[in-house]
């Protein structure tokens, strides 16, 4: 018996926690035995594993009923480390953008959640240096989006091909729908999302390569898993654990050698002062050109900066894509108005910016299916008391909820523009853009941080989106319709189950290849 992969990562949480938990109670049970004074400690562990379940397993509805309930105050939700302070009001959002890193600290929080050190290749990430930032902004908000219109005809031609080796690779004939297809939606949608950003971060070449692709797809979600499985075991333990639960660090070994022969490759460039018109488009090129200016740059310093990038876009829009699958399959009318759409225009492709159905497919997916249910994490480095009086105490967080909206969603939660499914037709309004940032639509963040990669994140997201139903049709198990059975939850993230799989059935494709030409 194969056991789905939720299982796993389940089995993999779950025994290292229950282990400590245990372990911790039963220290504490046999120490204040022979105390009186101290009855209370017999029923921590009640109380301890009460917290995780809760929290670990329910977070992203606790989130959601407390918004509920608290009328658009501040509420506070306790987790096994610290104590999350939701703000959600306009004021708030506002305020905790613009309050400097020495106090609320986004690097901090990527450092508890991810373990960099031990995860990313021993990054060791500030959580006041304002360095952090710099060199993604050039790189990812400055270039890559400037030379996404370059990159859009490489990566279109790639995605379709991807997406039809992984049809041929997965593929079951579905039992229940003549023609289809079933892929895991999931699984696909990593490896699509993997492979264009290998295109778009280090070229071509090794966006065709098997060993790379698998590996750097590998990574991500490695990262990810021994985040989360640290976050139970003392901090000394870490390099030892984060060792066992990557296979020994094997995918990040992989890509450690081909990105040290690539760097290598790229200082050269530089080096012998190549026309800027003749070197590499693609990421690590300027991540190479950005960091060699410093004086003390090292290749592994460089490596490291690659993969915390690497790490930051591949997760979220792999699970993006899946909720924006799904809600056109909820939502079948969307598809012919996408399809209409794209094929008034010449050339779909490269009209990215001007497909308002497609813009706002992706605005309604975040906002009903939002794959996290919190957004602009901060840990206090201080105690910070926001204007009217909040207060965040050292180490707890702070974050806007992004699961606002109770699961039957309509077109109330949609201010700015109807739901397509109800008046059918685009509006045009003004705030249908996806890339756009503020404090009603905080799927970015906000401020000095706001998400350098969303314009590109959005360029490929309505490519991919546009390529699959231009040349498929797509569908999902009746038994899948009810969006709860689609999902799990875990802590704040509200991740695609892997077992859910996609219906794909080959639409006129010549017709679908030249309307995508
Ligand atoms: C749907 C996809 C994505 C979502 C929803 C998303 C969301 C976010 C959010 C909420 C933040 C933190 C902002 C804040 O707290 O104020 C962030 C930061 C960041 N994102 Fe994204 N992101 C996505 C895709 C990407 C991609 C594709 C890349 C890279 C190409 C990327 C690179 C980054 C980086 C480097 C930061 C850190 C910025 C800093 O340190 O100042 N993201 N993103």
């Amino acid at each position: 018996m194969s056991l789905s992969e939720e299982t796993q990562i389940a089995f993999a949480y779950l025994a290292p926690i229950v282990i400590f938990a245990v372990a911790r109670q039963l220290y504490l049970y046999i120490s204040s035995s022979h105390s009186s004074r101290k009855p209370w400690r017999r029923f921590q562990l009640f109380e301890f594993v009460r917290r995780i379940v809760t929290y670990h397993i329910r977070g992203a509805e606790l989130i959601e009923e407390g918004y509920q309930k608290s009328n658009g105050r501040p509420y506070r939700i306790r987790t096994l480390r610290n104590n999350l302070v939701i703000v959600s009001s306009d004021e708030h959002t506002e305020e905790l953008a613009s309050v400097p890193d020495t106090i609320l600290s986004l690097h901090a929080v990527a450092k508890d959640m991810f373990e960099p050190q031990h995860t990313m290749y021993g990054f060791k990430v500030h959580d006041k240096s304002p360095l952090n930032g710099s060199m993604h902004s050039r790189v990812l908000r400055t270039l890559l989006t400037s030379k996404i219109p370059y990159l859009l005809p490489g990566l279109r031609d790639l995605s379709l091909k991807c997406f039809r080796q992984q049809i041929a690779l997965h593929g079951k004939s579905s039992p229940s729908k003549p023609g289809f297809q079933n892929i895991p939606t999931f699984e696909v949608s990593r490896r699509l999302v993997s492979q264009i950003n290998s295109y778009c971060f280090v070229g071509p070449e090794l966006a065709q390569n098997e060993e790379f692709v698998t590996a750097a797809g590998d990574f991500a979600q490695e990262v990810m898993v021994t985040g989360e499985i640290l976050q139970f075991f003392p901090r000394a333990l870490a390099p030892i654990i984060a060792s066992l639960s990557t296979n020994f660090k094997r995918s990040e070994r992989i890509l450690v050698s081909y990105l040290r022969t690539t760097i290598l490759e790229r200082i050269r460039i530089c080096e012998d002062n190549i026309p800027h018109a003749q070197r590499p488009v693609d990421c690590i090129q300027w991540i190479v050109e950005t960091m060699i200016r410093k004086s003390d740059y090292n290749v592994d310093h460089i490596i490291q900066e690659f993969l915390a990038l690497w790490f930051g876009s591949v997760h979220q829009v792999s699970m993006s894509l899946v909720y924006a699958l799904y809600h056109l399959i909820d939502n079948p009318t969307q598809i012919g108005l996408l399809r209409e759409e794209m094929s008034s225009v010449d050339d779909w492709t490269t009209s990215l910016s001007s497909l308002p159905n497609l813009d706002r497919l992706l605005v309604e997916s975040a906002k009903l299916h939002p794959s996290d249910s919190i957004s602009m994490r901060r840990k206090a480095l201080q105690t910070y008391r926001f204007r009217d009086g909040t207060v965040v105490n050292k180490g707890d967080w702070v974050c806007v909820p992004l699961r606002r909206f109770p699961a039957k969603i309509s077109s109330h939660a949609i201010p700015s523009h109807q739901s397509s499914e109800s008046s059918g037709k685009t509006d045009g309004g003004l705030n249908t853009s996806f890339t756009n940032l503020g404090a009603d639509f905080p799927l970015w963040g906000m401020g000095k941080h706001a998400c350098p990669g969303r314009f590109y994140a959005s360029s490929i997201l309505k490519l991919l989106v546009g390529n699959i139903i231009m040349n498929f049709d797509i569908d999902i198990d009746a038994v899948y319709m009810e969006e709860k059975r689609r999902t799990f939850i875990w802590r704040t993230a509200v991740v695609p189950r892997a077992s859910i799989h996609l219906g794909v059935r080959r639409r006129d494709m010549e017709e679908g290849e030249v309307k995508s030409r």
